[in-house]
């Protein structure tokens, strides 16, 4: 007997089937990129900082480097004057000079440049008078003192050496970026993009560009399942619409499989007489691991794993697709990717109004969510028949209505996960 009949479902609820599909990924492979190739990408390493930042002690504005002791007496009826004796620019190399000179003398310094040994803060040139008759370095008055320290960025006081810096798994944005271009790093290890193959599946699906006979629709969802997967950071095949035929069906996932770590399909996984996805899949050598999702909507989403690889078949239904590829497809994909914050982040907010559709499963209904004070207020979006498409066009959450009873009342406290990440 089938192990896919609807008399023995496998049924999971949401948490359990992502467990069920994440319990068979492997660490994923890392490879090299060049630092400007690797936005977006996921760090495949922790990063330790391999020596100090600032590598020198460096002035932090333009001015004058002075020892503060020579200055610790200074008043505006006895001003200290100094011989300025040398210069300092940025990129120019740390120099060291005499005692007698460092207690006698400033330096002309500038933002950037290495403080000389012996001198130990360094005044701004608007707070200072200066004296100047030729083209020598000219005499400086200071008539107030100044701390030991002032405007100079100690050598590693931004970071010392030796101290873990990135983790592992982070995603790598322009702030990473800033950090590995500061030590110099020209290439960065990160995780190997997973290619994942999108099947859309039915006899009735049209592709852009074609006129739309009767009877038929465009295909939806292999679009929109294959611009979430790239946005997570994926690279998606995306196979051309398959008709309702058992032999296509199990074609074009052996062959799906030869070429992708993952496989979706769309379409033809419920009852009917023409879905013929799960027995297509099981043709093809998977095993299910579920074959029903406690949820509305997207009950019929199944999931299967053949050798080291996961076959996830989503719901025709554009709405009940896009809940599936949220919720059971997304933490799934981010750990393929190597991200270690691939769970589905859930948060606390307050209905503005009762939903009166009672349901044995939970329901994951779109919504609008927004922060009014103190807490997120879940505005529910309505229309939401599994077969639209247009109505989550302006949900930028899914928010949790529990099982049973008569759905939710206005003012209850919900559970919603954000869209936009
Ligand atoms: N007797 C029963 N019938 C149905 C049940 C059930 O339990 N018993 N479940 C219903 C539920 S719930 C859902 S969800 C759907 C799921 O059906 P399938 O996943 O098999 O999807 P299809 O039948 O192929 O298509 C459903 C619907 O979606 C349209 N569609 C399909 N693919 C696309 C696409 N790529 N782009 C846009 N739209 C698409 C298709 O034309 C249908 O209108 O089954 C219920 N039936
Ligand atoms: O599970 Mo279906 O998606 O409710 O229409």
């Amino acid at each position: 007997m089938s192990i896919v009949t609807a008399h023995h479902p496998l049924s999971a609820s949401v948490s359990i089937a992502v467990l069920k599909m994440i319990s068979h990924l492997q660490e994923p492979l890392s490879e090299m990129v060049p630092l400007e190739e690797a936005d977006s990408r996921v760090l495949a390493c922790d990063f330790e900082s391999p020596f100090s930042l600032p590598p020198f002690r460096r002035a932090a504005m333009d001015g004058y480097a002075i020892r503060s002791a020579v200055a610790l007496n200074a008043c505006q009826e006895q001003p200290v004057q100094l011989q300025v004796s040398d210069e300092i620019r940025s990129g120019q190399s740390e120099r060291s000079y005499d005692s007698a000179i460092s207690q006698s003398s400033a330096i002309r310094i500038f933002t950037g440049a290495p403080v000389p040994k012996g001198y130990d803060t360094v005044i701004m040139q608007e707070t200072v008078k200066q004296h100047k008759d030729s083209n020598a370095f000219p005499v400086i008055q200071i008539d107030r003192p100044y701390p030991h320290g002032q405007h100079i960025a100690e050598k590693g006081e931004d970071v010392p050496m030796g101290i873990q810096l990135l983790f592992r798994g982070t995603t790598i944005k322009a702030k990473e970026i800033a950090v590995l271009a500061s030590f110099g790093q020209t290439e960065v290890a990160v995780y190997r993009k997973p290619t994942i193959a999108v099947i859309p599946i039915g006899d009735e699906l049209t592709l852009p560009g074609h006129g739309l006979e009767s009877g038929r629709i465009y295909d939806a969802n292999s679009f929109m399942v294959g611009s979430r997967l790239r946005e997570l950071g994926a690279t998606v095949i995306r196979y051309a619409p398959v008709s309702d035929c058992m032999e296509k069906i199990e074609a074009a996932i052996s062959s799906a499989l030869d070429s992708a770590d993952l496989v979706v399909t769309t379409g033809g996984v419920s009852v009917g007489d023409y879905d013929y996805v799960k027995v297509a899949a099981e043709h093809a050598g998977a095993e299910p691991l579920f074959t029903k999702v406690a949820m509305r909507p997207g009950t019929p989403t199944s999931g299967f794993q053949i050798n080291s690889k996961l076959l996830v078949c989503l719901s025709g239904n554009p709405s009940a697709c896009f809940t599936g590829l949220e919720l059971l497809l997304r933490p799934v994909v981010l750990k393929m990717t190597g991200r270690s914050d691939y769970r589905s982040e859930w948060m606390e907010g307050r209905l503005t109004e009762s939903i009166k559709k009672p349901s044995p499963y939970p329901r994951y209904a779109r919504a609008f969510v927004y922060r009014a004070e103190k807490e997120w207020m879940v505005d529910l979006l309505g229309n939401d028949k599994s077969g639209n498409v247009a109505a989550f066009a302006s949900a930028n959450a899914l928010v949790l209505i529990p099982p049973g009873g008569s759905g939710a009342s206005i003012g209850q406290e919900v559970r919603w996960v954000n869209l936009s990440v």
